[in-house]
This record gives C-alpha cells, structure tokens and sequence, in this order.
C-alpha cells in the first residue's frame, strides 16, 4: 500500500505489542509507550504481515468509534492474505447497521440501570456464597478460581438460563477461547464446544421456557443460530472481562492502599478510575470503508485500524498524571467500554458487580493481602487480567 506521510516521519510498530510491561504491571506495553511518544497515531504491521494504522490518543480513537466510515465488521479486516469469515448470526459485536442494531435492540431493555439495579441484591447473594467459601477452605486462596472468575460466571448463566451443573464446564471452554494462552486449535475446539453447548440450551428453552433472557428471546422471530450467536456473545463479552476487572482490579487496590480506602468510601467513583486505568479490554479494530483523514493521516479504503482503548485511557492529553491510579480525580470519563454504537451493552452489570464484589471482598477481608507471586495474562490475550492472584488474609 502506497504510504502517504504528512508532516513528521511515522512511526512504525510491528504486529501484536508482546513485550511484558515493563516494571509495572499496570503500565502500558512498551511498544505502544513507544509509539504514543511519536503522536497518536502511528503505522502498525498487524500480525500476519498487512500493514494498517494503530491509533492511541483519546479524542482520535473516539472519533473514528463515532465515524460510519469506520466498519465493525469480521469480514473486513484486512489482518491477513485469508478471507476473513463474516461474523455468524446473531454475533453483532463484529456487524455494521442495520444488522447490528437488529440484534442489539432486542437486548437494550434488558441491561438498563434500572433492571441492573433490581439484580444487585442477587448479585449480593452469589458473592456472599463465594466469600463464604474462600473463608472455609483459607486462607490461603487464589482469587481468581475462588472469586473473579465465578462472581460473573454465574451472574451471566442466571441471566441467560445456564443450568448450575453445567457452569464450570462453561467457564473453561470460554477461557480457553480467551485466555489468549491456548493454541489456534484449542480456541477452535473451545468456540464450537461452547457453540454445541448452545444448541441444546436453546432447543431446551423453546421446549420448557424458562424465566430467563434466552427464554424470553425465543418467543420473538429469531433463528435457532441467531439465538446461538446472541447468547455466545453475551457470554464472552461479560465473562471474562468483568473477571479480569475483578482480578487485576483487586492486585491494584492491594498495591495502592491509599486508593482501596478511597475506593471503600466512593465506590462509584472508586469502580470508574479502576475500569479507566486499568482498561483491561485493550484492543479493538475497526476498517475504513472509504478513505478517511485522521489525524492528518491518509487512511486508505480497505485498511485496519488498531484502537488502543487502554492507550486512549492513559493519553496525557486528555488525563492529568494518567499512569496513576486517583479515584478522587476530576478528569473523569474513559473508554474502557468503548464508544459509539458499540459501547458496552452491559456496561451497567459490570458496574454493579464491582461495586458489590468489591465492597463486600474488603469488608469480609479486611487484612487481604497478596500473597505470593501473581500472574499475569500474555500480552496476546484479547482481554488484560490475571491468571492466578494468591491471597491470604488474618482469620
Ligand atoms: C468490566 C467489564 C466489561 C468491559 C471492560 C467491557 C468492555 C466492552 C467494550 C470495550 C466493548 C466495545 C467493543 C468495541 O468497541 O468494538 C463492549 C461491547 C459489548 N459488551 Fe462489554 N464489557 C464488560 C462487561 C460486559 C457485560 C457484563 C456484558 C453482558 C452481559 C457485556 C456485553 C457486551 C456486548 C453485548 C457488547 C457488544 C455491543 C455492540 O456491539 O453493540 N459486556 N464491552
């Protein structure tokens, strides 16, 4: 593709960012540090080799997510010398209008901030029942089995009809399609486990309706394979990354103290800053249909653009001393649930899950502590997070 350069020199970065952060794990891959001291938008070769744009100043990442010139859509990303497959039915993350607002009009209703609000004190149950259990059997306890990972996870199955024997085996194939730890092969098997799965959870709501969002879905015109594809979307959109915030949220209120006790008086405000500095859905794409002018670069039809939401959410621009973790600042705002047609359909489920999960974690816990080394996701992972977070506290 013929390169057109405006103004400075530009700065090149090569495929997906895998260098650890350095020193601090909530900081920044140094390649994209890197790339942001050249401006806030720079050429990046994405992996397989097609060169495109990575893009990590707030205000130009919101524009192109409030831009139709911009496409969602699979089947456009220009990643690689393959065909792209276009998104299965019902997966409306990755489809432009009118398809997308189709499917995502029958959910709206169903993750307002007054149906969220309705679900706290439930919420509140599933995470006495997880504290209950970590008090049990420690300390010690690793987090992210005992915590992170099943505050959500059931969360998401009451809301869809997952029957509770089948929780933990769903909970391992959406990590194994995620994880970003797994092979190609592995995510392969992983996805059409889950999709398998969801065939017969959709065949059994129609057959005995049940008081749950699939069932109430399939008394409308949708399709077996559009309900398949709504419910897997649901599941990987609000599984895991409201998992990851709960881990590495926890790691970085135990390293910032003074942050915890600001968090424990304001948690609303407390929730914000951690899903802006932590902006753990890091990465999202995005395909000019037309060319575009974008911060004085020429972005040709057909050409990907990388959005680095967790860059975007650290812009010196736009936040005061944004490597640091300050519920109390004034700055507020973020993109950690993205912006545009697409923001975050369950933006307001997380909220309340943080909210709850973590005032409820530190008055149960009030001496946690970490307590051996954490681990921490490959950079390769769709999602930022945590393997395993080891804690122990004084019963
Ligand atoms: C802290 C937790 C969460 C984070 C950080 C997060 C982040 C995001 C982001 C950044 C997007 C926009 C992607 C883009 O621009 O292409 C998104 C979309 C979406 N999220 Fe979330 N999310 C979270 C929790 C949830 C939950 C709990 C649910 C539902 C149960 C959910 C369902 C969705 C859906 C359905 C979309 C697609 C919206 C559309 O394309 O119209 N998310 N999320």
């Amino acid at each position: 593709m013929g390169e057109i350069v405006m103004g400075e020199s530009v700065h090149t970065v090569a495929g997906t960012p895998k260098a650890r952060r350095p020193g601090c794990p909530f900081d920044p891959p140094a390649e994209l540090a890197e790339a942001r001291r050249h401006g806030p938008i720079s050429r990046f070769t994405h992996d397989y080799g097609r060169p495109g744009w990575l893009v990590t100043g707030f205000d130009l990442v919101r524009s192109v997510l409030a831009d139709p010139r911009f496409s969602a859509r699979k089947d456009l990303l220009a990643i690689g010398d393959f065909t792209v497959p276009a998104a299965p039915p019902g997966e409306f993350l990755l489809t432009d209008e009118p398809e997308h607002g189709r499917y995502r009009k029958r959910l709206q209703g169903r993750f307002t901030v007054r149906r969220m609000r309705l679900l706290t004190a439930r919420i509140e149950e599933i995470t006495t029942g997880c504290l209950d259990e970590m008090e049990r059997t420690g300390p010690p306890a690793d987090l992210v089995t005992a915590f992170a990972k099943p505050i959500p996870t059931i969360v998401i199955c009451e809301l869809l009809g997952v029957p509770y024997a089948d929780r933990g085996r769903f909970q391992e194939q959406v990590d194994a399609f995620m994880g970003g730890a797994a092979t190609d092969e592995e995510v392969f098997a992983a996805y059409t486990a889950t999709q398998h799965y969801l065939d017969e959870l959709v065949a059994a709501k129609r057959a005995h309706p049940t008081d749950d969002i699939l069932s109430e879905l399939t008394t409308g015109d949708l399709t077996d394979e559009e309900l398949r594809g709504m419910s897997l979307l649901l599941l990987a959109a609000g599984l895991d990354t409201t998992a990851n915030m709960l881990s590495l949220g926890t790691y970085a209120l135990l390293e910032h103290p003074a942050q915890l006790a600001a968090l424990r008086a304001d948690p609303e405000r407390g929730v914000e800053e951690l899903l802006r500095y932590l902006t753990v859905a890091k990465t999202f794409m995005r395909t000019a249909l037309e060319d575009v002018e974008l911060g004085g670069q020429m972005i040709e039809a057909g050409t990907t653009v990388a959005l680095s939401y967790h860059m975007a959410d650290h812009d010196p621009e736009r936040f005061h001393a944004p490597g640091t973790l300050d519920v109390a600042r004034r700055d507020g705002g973020h993109l950690a649930f993205g912006h545009g047609v697409h923001q975050c359909l369950g933006q307001q489920l997380a909220r309340v899950e943080m909210r709850v999960a973590f005032t409820a974690l530190f008055d149960r816990f009030p001496t946690l502590r970490v307590a051996g080394p954490a681990g921490l996701r490959p950079e390769t992972a769709d999602v930022y997070g945590m393997t395993s977070l080891p804690v122990a506290w004084t019963p």
